[in-house]
């Protein structure tokens, strides 16, 4: 075990609020990098790449500390969704999304002792048909505009999802379950199903 405090590179309090589920409490605060994907990327190299880079420039300030970066985006027909950038965007985003599934993928990067540690967790997400009108009254709400792929399956959006195939927790954010083997592995006391 580690007397290395963590530090989350990230500004979603959901990220925050999932690892306090699993009794894990940090400080942190979010990092300003461009998240243009590259040029033919994929769902996965994408979300990994910028978890790390999200977790190398956290390390650069707080070297003293066990790092942890994270990135959600969906992807749908080989495309990338981020968050939406307008309301145009947002409704947009979700008018593909009616009826369908499409995958939310969430890299998590950890940077300790045993240097930078990094998984992908893919999610299918299947949602209802939804009218135009539904998604008008959503995007009125306020509550897509900072959420990849325009919804929250933990708000507002969960209506609209009638089942998924994966990790809830990867979807809201951080995959709990691969999080806490990461952040074990670089010696962060965190429990696993017994006690030590
Ligand atoms: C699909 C989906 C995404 N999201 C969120 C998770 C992420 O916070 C966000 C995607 O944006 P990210 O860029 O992954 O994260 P962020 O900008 O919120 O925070 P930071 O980069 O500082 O860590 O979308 C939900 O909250 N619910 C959902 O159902």
């Amino acid at each position: 075990m580690t007397t290395m405090p963590l530090w989350l590179a990230s500004g979603s309090p959901r990220r925050k609020a999932l690892l306090a589920d699993i009794g894990v409490q940090c400080e942190g605060e979010g990092v300003d990098i461009d998240e243009t994907p590259l040029e033919a990327e994929g769902g996965c190299a994408y979300v990994s790449r910028l978890a790390a880079q999200k977790a190398s420039v956290a390390h650069e300030r707080h070297s003293d500390r066990i790092i942890l970066g994270s990135d959600t985006a969906i992807t749908l027909d080989g495309e990338i969704l981020g968050k939406p950038c307008d309301r145009a965007d947002g409704l947009a985003m979700l008018k593909r999304l009616s009826g369908r599934r499409h995958t939310v993928m969430t890299g998590v990067a950890v940077i300790g002792p045993a240097g930078l540690l990094c998984d992908v967790v893919s999610t299918e997400v299947f949602f209802r048909r939804l009218t135009d009108e539904e998604c008008q009254a959503y995007w009125d709400t306020g509550e897509p505009v900072d959420k990849a792929g325009g919804y929250a399956i933990q708000g507002l959006g969960a209506v609209f999802v009638s089942r998924i195939e994966g990790s809830y927790s990867s979807v809201v954010g951080l995959p709990l379950c691969e999080t806490a083997a990461l952040l074990a592995q670089q010696g962060v006391p965190v429990w696993q199903g017994v006690d030590e």
